[in-house]
């Protein structure tokens, strides 16, 4: 028999250390402060207290398990995923594989309604259930973009979470499955060490960092997430199927003129058990400009970034691979020396 040589995937150290906790219902001054700490510390943190009801968390990931459930062919009527829809395996156009299937949707209740037909043998349910649980973490997602601009003592205190709020908002719903692996001590006639590196290898979805302003993630009990740190670590995430992991996006690394940034992180496929994460990405209309809140621009801190509408840097995004940096497309080099400038 032969067997091919493994391909090992390069992996950073990984490390187990705090990622931080902040409990919503704290009071609003204090929340400010942890907020806008974890995000320039980390850009990654959990929420407690979000208000959110396992009802509506529960509802949605049945709606998700039943449909990861239906057969290979059920689940392609919901598809390709170009971009919106049921992708298996590739992500995006440019080549990237990982080893998960998904669902990728619009948040707009009528592309929801209409995608439902192909993705539920009962749509109106399946609108229901998806418009509530988007409604729900929208509203986390705005609490926390409204603490964040106090935190930052922007003027308008609404100026971030009104961007999502907008009913032309470009935000997203993903629901992803990453399937067990098989249990190695099942009989294969592959030699153990190359089973055990290959299962411990699998990445499920490639580093990159998201280019929204906010993500609110929940997965089920099953681990695979990790975020990394600046110190270039890997760090994986407990899983915590009752709360919410926050993730800043490329576009909130902007608004904040750099202040805090775009939190890279992975998911890997290696467990016994199913993983299942669903995912709410906060996006502006796409006609929105994206630059730098005026209050975070100074002669000492000047602007890092060109402005862009969301379409272009949507466009960008998808002309690159998964890892890419986009956001270097859209830098300012205004360093002191720099003589383009
Ligand atoms: C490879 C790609 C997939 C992606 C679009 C892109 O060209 C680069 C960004 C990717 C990402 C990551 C976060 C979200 O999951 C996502 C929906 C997004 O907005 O940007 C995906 C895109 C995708 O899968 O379509
Ligand atoms: O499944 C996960 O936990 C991560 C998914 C992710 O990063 C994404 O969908 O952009
Ligand atoms: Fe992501």
């Amino acid at each position: 028999m032969v067997v091919p040589s493994p391909t090992p995937i390069r992996t950073k150290k990984t490390k187990a250390i705090g990622i931080p906790t902040i409990d919503l219902s704290l009071n609003r001054s204090m929340l400010s402060e942890l907020i806008v700490k974890a995000c320039e510390e980390y850009g990654f943190f959990k929420v407690v207290n979000h208000g959110v009801s396992k009802e509506i968390i529960a509802r949605m990931e049945k709606e998700g398990s039943e449909f990861f459930g239906r057969t290979t062919t059920e689940k392609q009527r919901a598809g390709p995923a170009s971009p919106f829809g049921y992708g298996c395996k590739s992500i995006g156009p440019n080549g990237d594989m990982g080893e998960l299937e998904y669902l990728l949707l619009h948040t707009n209740s009528l592309s929801i309604s209409e995608r439902s037909q192909a993705i539920s043998n009962d749509p109106t349910k399946f609108s229901c259930v998806a418009n509530d649980y988007i409604q729900a973490v929208k509203e986390v997602a705005c609490e926390i973009l409204d603490l964040v601009a106090e935190g930052l003592w922007v003027q308008d205190k609404c100026i971030l979470s009104k961007l999502i709020r907008d009913v032309q908002s470009d935000s997203l719903l993903r629901l992803n499955h990453y399937p067990q692996v098989k249990d190695i001590n099942d009989w294969d006639p592959t030699p153990k060490l190359y089973q055990h590196q290959c299962t411990n290898n699998r990445i499920g979805f490639g580093e990159h960092s998201d280019p929204q302003i906010l993500t609110v993630l929940q997965s089920n009990d099953v681990g695979g997430l990790q975020v990394s740190l600046h110190d270039g670590l890997w760090v994986p995430v407990p899983p915590d199927p009752t709360e919410f992991y926050v993730i800043v996006g490329d576009a909130l690394q902007v608004l904040t003129n750099g202040r805090f940034v775009s939190a890279r992180h992975r998911a890997l496929a290696n467990s016994m058990k199913p993983r299942m994460s669903m995912v709410y990405f906060g996006a502006p209309p796409l006609s929105s400009w994206i630059y730098p809140l005026p209050e975070l621009v100074s002669p000492q801190k000047p602007s890092l970034y060109k402005p862009f509408t969301w379409d272009q840097y949507k466009k960008a995004a998808y002309s690159l691979r998964l890892g890419d940096s986009r956001l270097d497309l859209f830098k300012i080099h205004n360093n002191i020396g720099d003589k383009t400038h």
